[in-house]
């Protein structure tokens, strides 16, 4: 499929040249997948993870990588597998197992009074703890009450539900549309960056939060909205934090929109920002979980999280265990290591599947988190485990059942900002008292579990914030700067309520020097432009201005390169060399785009 863009010359605004993108299509089970492929090309990533008789042994490693299947993958709706029928929906003893699972969801029982407090109020906070069924069941109330159309034609207005990741949003639709029994893309769909599944049929559309803040871009009151739902506030990212100032405004302005608050957490602050909006908390059961700590502090938190996993399968009673560990090369590399330390057990112990889960897993491989731990190998065998090992992914977007172990190396990688020399960092650092909580909390959700914190007790009390800052405190307001000015927001400063305006003041200046504010803090044309693409600031003038340059072509192939995860890998510098640009790692990334169009 090709995308023409047509650019127009800041200097006489004259259109100067079009741009072609092309997308592979890809269509699964119940999905359409459109995946930004760099002019046709997407960088799957690494090598297959394969350990050698690895499925004789009883374990399975979810995180072999199907390369050429993802990309050129089945129209599953076309072919009968087990639980489908030929449409592509489930068959009908699969709909109602689902159907029964979803009665026993905690948020079930309050359906007729989180109704009646909705219809007698503008805007509500539902707390309720990860599990509960917020995600899924609170849009489908939502979609009955207001009896959104759901026929061919294009109902008038929509549920939105953001999510703070695409993980999430494919996940949630994912789920929903087989609660529903329809097609994901149709009733109910989703969009994220580069992505969108959504058809004239859909009424339940699943976003991120950044991109309902684009939406707000073209439809600055989001009429195409009858219910926005913000889910998972407590992860207070950036595009949420700006949502909440957003849409207080939109909500001035339009009494017919309703706002359903979604957290895991209290957050009193919310209600005071929405005026007293009641807040409602669903009812669940937490069983026990005990914790434990290290004795001593941990330097190398990779190895003592595979052998926690390890005594974990060969020690303690049967339940799934979730580790969390940082990044995705060092969770495959985990997998790996914790699949080869098992294989060595042989029979003594049972199996294992062993499944990664990190922010850009592609839709198939994510739902293997849901699937239940393998059988024993023989009748009175030793009992198979599920073993997830995860990034912060799995602390609260995605609520995975059956977990009795938890293992907290009590790191996560963060977004950091240096507003003294202006640049953006990923960094590993200490989790806050409360991620840590959250995180024990995950071993007693559907029965009673242990946390093994790979850290001291001395460390949880003494060395760790009790809170993690906001993403809008850690971050470049550049482009969130951008977009509100294209919003027409009204007085920055109050609007972001920054105890950080050093930060405001940073991003009105590198705006300025971008040429994308006037000396009035306009929008210049310029400005204009480049918000209108989901990238940096100073990518999105890259882009705009490349034509004046005659080099779009490589400017485009760059940023596409530099909005994907990084293709070089750790270990791999051999490789790299081959791809080296002596005048910087821009042209590196060109060279090795260029080379795989070359090769095919
Ligand atoms: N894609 C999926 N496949 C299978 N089961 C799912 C899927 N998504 C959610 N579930 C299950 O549905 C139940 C409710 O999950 P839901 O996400 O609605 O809870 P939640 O309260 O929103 O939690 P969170 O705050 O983690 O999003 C959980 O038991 C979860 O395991």
């Amino acid at each position: 499929m090709y995308f023409t863009f047509t650019f127009y010359s800041p200097e006489n605004n004259k259109p100067v040249l079009l741009v072609f993108l092309c997308f592979s299509l890809a269509r699964s089970r119940s999905l359409k997948r459109v995946t930004l492929a760099v002019s046709g090309f997407w960088f799957w990533g690494d090598a297959p993870i394969r350990v050698p008789g690895a499925r004789d042994r009883g374990i399975s490693m979810s995180t072999e990588r199907k390369r050429n299947a993802r990309l050129f993958d089945v129209d599953r709706s076309s072919v009968s597998s087990e639980g489908y029928s030929l449409d592509g929906k489930l068959d009908s003893q699969r709909h109602s197992d689902i159907l029964q699972k979803r009665e026993t969801l905690p948020v079930r029982k309050q359906k007729n009074e989180f109704l009646d407090v909705l219809k007698k109020n503008q805007v509500i906070i539902l707390v309720g703890q990860t599990g509960s069924g917020k995600t899924t069941q609170i849009p489908q109330f939502v979609l009955e009450a207001f009896e959104v159309e759901t026929s061919v034609k294009r109902p008038k207005m929509m549920v939105a539900c953001t999510q703070p990741c695409p993980v999430a949003a494919v996940s949630a639709s994912q789920r929903v549309a087989e609660e529903m029994n329809v097609i994901v893309g149709e009733e109910v769909g989703y969009s994220i960056c580069f992505e969108d599944n959504i058809s004239d049929k859909t009424v339940l559309k699943y976003l991120t939060d950044g991109m309902l803040l684009r939406e707000a871009m073209a439809k600055p009151l989001l009429e195409m909205y009858r219910v926005i739902i913000i889910d998972e506030a407590h992860e207070r990212t950036l595009a949420t934090s700006v949502l909440f100032g957003y849409l207080k405004l939109v909500l001035g302005m339009r009494p017919d929109l309703k706002l359903v608050v979604m957290s895991a957490t209290v957050e009193a602050k919310l209600q005071d920002y929405f005026d007293g909006a009641p807040l409602m908390k669903i009812y669940c059961v937490q069983h026990p979980v005990d914790i434990f700590y290290t004795m001593k502090p941990e330097s190398d938190f990779l190895g003592a999280t595979i052998r926690s996993v390890v005594e974990i399968h060969q020690r303690e009673e049967p339940g799934d265990i979730l580790a969390f560990l940082t990044r995705q090369e060092e969770i495959e590399e985990a997998c790996h290591r914790i699949s080869e330390e098992i294989g060595k057990l042989g029979n003594k112990v049972g199996p294992v599947e062993i499944v990664y889960l990190h922010s850009t897993l592609p839709p198939d491989m994510q739902q293997k988190i849901f699937e239940p731990a393998p059988p024993p190998l023989v009748e009175d065998g030793p009992p198979g485990r599920k073993i997830v090992v995860s990034t912060i992914t799995a602390e609260t977007s995605l609520s995975i059942d059956r977990i009795a172990y938890v293992i907290d190396p009590g790191v996560v990688e963060q977004k950091f900002y240096d507003s003294r020399v202006g640049v953006e960092f990923l960094m590993v650092s200490p989790v806050s008292r409360d991620r840590a909580d959250m995180r024990a909390s995950l071993a007693g959700r559907t029965v009673p579990g242990k946390c093994f914190r790979l850290y001291t007790e001395r460390s949880y009390n003494q060395d760790r914030h009790g809170q993690t800052d906001p993403e809008i405190l850690r971050s470049n307001l550049g482009s969130i700067v951008l977009i509100l000015k294209k919003l027409e927001v009204p007085d920055l400063r109050h609007f972001m309520n920054l105890p950080a305006e050093e930060a405001l003041t940073r991003a009105l200046k590198e705006l300025s020097d971008l040429g994308a504010l006037d000396d009035k803090g306009n929008l210049t044309e310029l400005g204009n432009m480049m918000s209108k693409f989901p990238l940096d600031p100073q990518m999105a003038k890259m882009l705009v201005v490349s034509p004046g340059f005659n080099c779009s072509n490589e400017i485009l192939s760059i940023c596409a390169m530099l909005s994907v995860p990084n293709c070089f890998r750790e270990g791999f510098d051999k490789v790299k060399a081959r791809f080296v640009d002596t005048d910087g790692d821009y042209l590196t990334l060109l060279n090795v785009y260029n080379e795989f169009k070359r090769n095919s």
